[in-house]
């Protein structure tokens, strides 16, 4: 169910008129709805709750997608665990009230000092990309007179089907260890003092919209932990990663949580592995939008233009991936449509949220850009020295600020002039 409606002609976040939120707070605003953040997580715990295979797992939200301290809290007071890429995510997930030993950490850079922060923490695993990497955390964890939990990320080879910059699962991708070398890599982890196996790591992309890909990596995942078996080497966890799609149009069907989970599940029956999932867009990229004003409307050559206040610093997909969001006016009009490139202010020419979109609009009105929850103001930049936007949380007909918009004079707090 969607959470984003018209009302009597005005676009509502839950019981919340949009114009109301424009007025009070400004915009741009990204605007989130506490229900469908609760109902996305409950999907994924339905399903897992209600299959044997999926007793026991743990739903690690990727943080990347939105790290929102409000939206992490409300996660981990419903049960949920993380998946982090660095020590900033760490500490903002602990910050949030996370259980560290709910969290899983990914990334193919960790530092030292990130891996003893999380080694202090207490974290449940540490996704391991490349034998150094290995190597170190093994180092690390011995001074720390600690053995560290592992998995190893591995890359399946399988085609996800998605766009090529979030594809990750590819033996060409700077990602995982390829398939072929996990075996000697683990014989590796097991003969490492400070290195303690626990279980076997894969992501294969991002806004799967066919979950065939992920049966195909389950199955080749599935094989190795037999080769590991027959080694000696006990895998306790299987984690899938994250991938699941969301529908970005309207009339777009996304697969449902089930139909992806149910054949992974219905394959794990009786081999006693704990699931460990990353889901990241999936539960916040329908459950956001940016709320953005049309500034100017202008015709160009051929083309029309609405420059808004809203651009390519608060929500980059669009300018980085081509990414497609709906944008619909906030009080649609009955009049006739014209194309417009939905244009913001930064000096890009990919500073675009859309192309050629049939609008009936007047300057002064408002715009949400839809499907914005998920890998927005988390990429959001101060490019051109725009400084990011408000975050606001709906829930029914409350409505909290979860974090100010930013002022310039933050953004420059930092700097320092050269004394004459
Ligand atoms: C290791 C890892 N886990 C989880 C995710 C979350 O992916 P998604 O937002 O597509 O669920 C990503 C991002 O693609 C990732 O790199
Ligand atoms: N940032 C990407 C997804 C990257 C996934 C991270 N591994 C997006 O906006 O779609």
């Amino acid at each position: 169910m969607t959470h984003f409606a018209l009302k009597n002609g005005v676009l509502h976040a839950e019981s919340v008129a949009l114009p109301t939120l424009a007025e009070q707070f400004g915009t741009p605003a990204y605007v989130y709805s506490r229900a469908a953040l609760t109902e996305s997580l409950r999907e994924f715990k339905d399903v897992l709750g209600g299959h044997p295979a999926g007793s026991g797992a743990l739903v690690c939200y990727a943080v990347k997608a939105n790290s929102n301290l409000a939206i992490l809290n409300l996660f981990a007071r419903l049960g949920a665990g993380f998946d982090i890429v660095s020590g900033g995510e760490l500490q903002r997930v602990l910050a949030a009230g996370a259980d560290p030993q709910k969290v899983v950490f990914s990334g193919v850079g960790k530092t030292a000092a990130e891996m003893k922060l999380a080694l202090d923490a207490g974290i449940f695993c540490f996704n391991i990309e490349s034998i150094p990497e290995l190597e170190r955390l093994n180092e690390v964890a011995g001074q720390c007179g600690k053995a560290a939990p592992i998995s190893l990320r591995v890359n399946p080879n399988v085609d996800p089907k998605t766009h090529p910059y979030i594809s990750t699962g590819l033996k060409e991708a700077k990602f995982g260890v390829a398939y072929d070398d996990a075996l000697p890599l683990y014989r590796r982890a097991a003969a490492l003092p400070h290195i303690q196996i626990a279980g076997i790591d894969c992501h294969i992309g991002s806004q799967l919209l066919d979950p065939s890909p992920f049966v195909e990596a389950l199955d080749r995942i599935l094989a190795l932990i037999d080769q590991l078996a027959s080694d000696g080497i006990r895998i306790h966890h299987l984690d899938l990663g994250g991938g699941l799609g969301i529908k970005y149009k309207a009339d777009q069907v996304q697969p449902t949580v089930a139909s992806y989970l149910t054949p992974l599940l219905d394959k794990l029956q009786d081999r006693g592995l704990q699931v460990v999932l990353e889901p990241g867009r999936r539960l916040v990229g329908n459950a956001g939008l940016l709320l953005t004003r049309i500034e100017y409307l202008k015709e160009g050559e051929g083309k029309n233009f609405a420059v808004i206040d809203a651009a390519m610093n608060d929500l980059m997909r669009p300018a980085l991936y081509e990414a497609w969001h709906d944008i619909n006016p906030v009080v649609p009009s009955a009049g006739t449509a014209r194309d417009y490139d939905v244009v913001g202010p930064v000096c890009e020419t990919g500073d675009f949220l859309g192309q050629a979109r049939p609008l009936c609009v007047q300057p002064g009105d408002l715009l949400a850009v839809m499907s914005a929850g998920a890998y927005g103001m988390a990429m959001a930049s101060n490019y051109n020295t725009r400084p990011r936007a408000v975050e606001i949380m709906v829930d029914g007909d409350q409505v909290h600020v979860i974090r100010q918009r930013e002022t310039v004079a933050q953004l420059y707090a930092g700097e320092q002039v050269l004394p004459a």
